[in-house]
């Protein structure tokens, strides 16, 4: 526990949840039942001028995670108090609403989040009311790992070590066994129309996902069943279905935390799992999303700035039909297109596939990566304010521990490569199905009887490319260039 807790025995208490939709490992959760007051769990829809709004996927996901929760609280004897609004203006009045004797929570990491959670701990405890908070959805604060000379780690590896060296999962927090709030008005989450309507494109997202703490857990234990021990060969496989372990929109609503994670992955590693290499290769990547987190902290502007202020005189070439066609999985690179309908029908993209994509938009087409950045946002069930970020800027070049700019990435040879068999691309661009697996990543370069064959025709049932390969690539190094010239000396 990380604050000294009063006895509120008789009062009331409230959790406000945020991106930690879950009831077990809830550090913010089990330090109020300790307190011994009654638990009322509250979540905000938050409607607040420099917040930023969640984007229609994530909407489609709070939907069902809340209606989960809703009915977890629930068997605990609670109700989950839904309400609309003004985050600091929405809790104040349900503290005075009920007497509460204060408000816990698990800490959120954007300027504006930090901004808001920051002046209602000030007014909570200016009406000598409790304010705490708590890790929640991280393993460590973005504070606590220092370089040697003080400062946060800007480089991965290093930080990874450090993570891996002194990092302990505490013990498990356990979940309440009683909740409160019976009685209490709150909003219906049926009301609050989360679920995509015009148009309603989320059909299938439901045949991939199961939001919810159940299903977060159900889907750890399929990965470490399933997928754990060939996770280092075939993390970057994207026809895989047990490649990655899909907790990424779990881990971003907070419905599963990143302890429970490293509990679960180290215990087997400690009772001899023989594929440890692979284990903690999943591990480090889950500590990448820590890292964005740190990066984020310590520079709250990167979710619409450089990171590398250089790339602010880069002579992107904004074009809103290009970015219509990357959008829509109409570039005529199959392995860039598949992965755009990915995202689409499910609201998920392959990490591997994420990074191919963004690189023909900031590259080939010299499309700022915000517009890209904006569109996952939008589209992504797992779109979370610092990995989002720190993965565009570290494809567009702009990051911190970023790719570097000049390395453009093949969009024919790495559908070659990670896609050897063609069964990504079949799947999600039906229409090139038929070609051979040698032309499958490069339809154009078939020949006619060979295109006939499959029943393609070029710039009518698969567009042509959007731009040549070669010639993107040169545009992409000459923009390099220009910042290359404005170094100092
Ligand atoms: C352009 C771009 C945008 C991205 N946007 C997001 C985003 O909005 N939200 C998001 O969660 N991830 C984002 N990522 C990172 C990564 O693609 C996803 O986390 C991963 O694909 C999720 O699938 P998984 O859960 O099966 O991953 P696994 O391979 O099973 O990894 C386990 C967990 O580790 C974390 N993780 C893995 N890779 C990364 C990474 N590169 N950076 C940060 N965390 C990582 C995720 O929380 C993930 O759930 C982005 C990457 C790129 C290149």
């Amino acid at each position: 526990m990380e604050a000294i807790l009063p006895d509120l025995k008789g009062k009331k208490l409230i959790v406000w949840l945020r991106r930690d939709l879950r009831l077990r490992d809830n550090a913010a959760i089990a330090a109020a039942v300790e307190t011994g007051a009654e638990i009322i769990c509250l979540y905000v829809l938050e409607e607040h001028a420099k917040l930023r709004g969640l984007g229609g996927a994530s909407l489609w996901w709070l939907d069902k995670s809340l209606k989960s929760l809703r009915s977890d609280v629930s068997s605990r004897g609670g109700k989950l108090i839904c309400r609309k609004g003004d985050p600091g203006a929405v809790v104040m009045d349900l503290v005075k609403e009920i007497d509460a004797a204060g408000v816990y929570w698990g800490r959120r990491y954007g300027r504006a989040e930090r901004d808001i959670d920051g002046h209602l701990k000030e007014t909570l405890a200016n009406d000598g009311l409790c304010a705490e908070s708590f890790t929640t959805a991280l393993l460590t604060e973005p504070w606590t790992i220092k370089t040697s000379s003080g400062g946060y780690y800007k480089v991965f590896t290093p930080y990874w070590r450090a993570v891996k060296t002194c990092y302990e999962a505490p013990a498990p927090f356990p979940a309440p066994e009683k909740l409160g709030g019976q009685g209490i008005d709150g909003d219906r989450i049926e009301d609050w129309g989360l679920h995509p309507t015009d148009p309603d494109w989320s059909s299938g997202f439901d045949d991939k996902w199961t939001p919810g703490e159940d299903g977060a857990v159900a889907r750890l234990q399929r990965f470490l069943d399933n997928g754990l021990r060939e996770y280092k060969s075939a993390r970057n496989r994207p026809d895989l279905e047990d490649g990655t372990s899909g907790l990424s929109p779990h881990l971003a609503f907070g419905e599963i935390s990143p302890a429970q994670i490293w509990r679960s992955v180290t215990s087997k590693i400690n009772h001899g799992f023989k594929q440890d290499d692979s284990a903690w290769t999943f591990l480090s990547e889950v500590v990448w999303r820590e890292f964005s987190y740190v990066l984020l902290y310590h520079n709250p502007e990167m979710t619409r700035k450089n990171y590398n202020d250089r790339f602010d005189s880069m002579p992107w070439r904004p074009n809103a039909s290009r970015l219509e066609r990357w959008q829509k999985g109409q570039t005529g690179y199959p392995i860039v297109d598949a992965g755009m309908r990915q995202l689409w029908t499910t609201g998920w993209m392959h990490n591997r596939v994420r990074m191919i994509v963004a690189s023909l938009l900031t590259k080939h087409l010299l499309t700022p990566w915000q517009d890209g950045e904006a569109w996952f946002w939008d589209t992504l069930v797992d779109a979370d304010p610092a990995s989002n970020a720190c993965g565009w800027q570290w494809t567009a070049g702009s990051g911190a521990d970023a790719s570097p700019y000049f390395r453009v990435f093949n969009p024919i040879t790495q559908g070659q490569k990670f896609d050897e068999t063609g069964e990504y691309v079949r799947k999600w661009c039906p229409e090139l199905a038929g070609l051979p697996d040698k032309h499958l990543h490069a339809p154009w370069e078939a020949d006619q009887e060979t295109l006939e064959k499959a029943g393609v025709t070029l710039g009518e049932t698969y567009p042509k490319p959007i731009i040549d390969h070669s010639e993107g690539r040169q545009r992409a190094l000459e923009a390099w260039d220009t910042l290359k010239k404005q170094e100092p000396a």
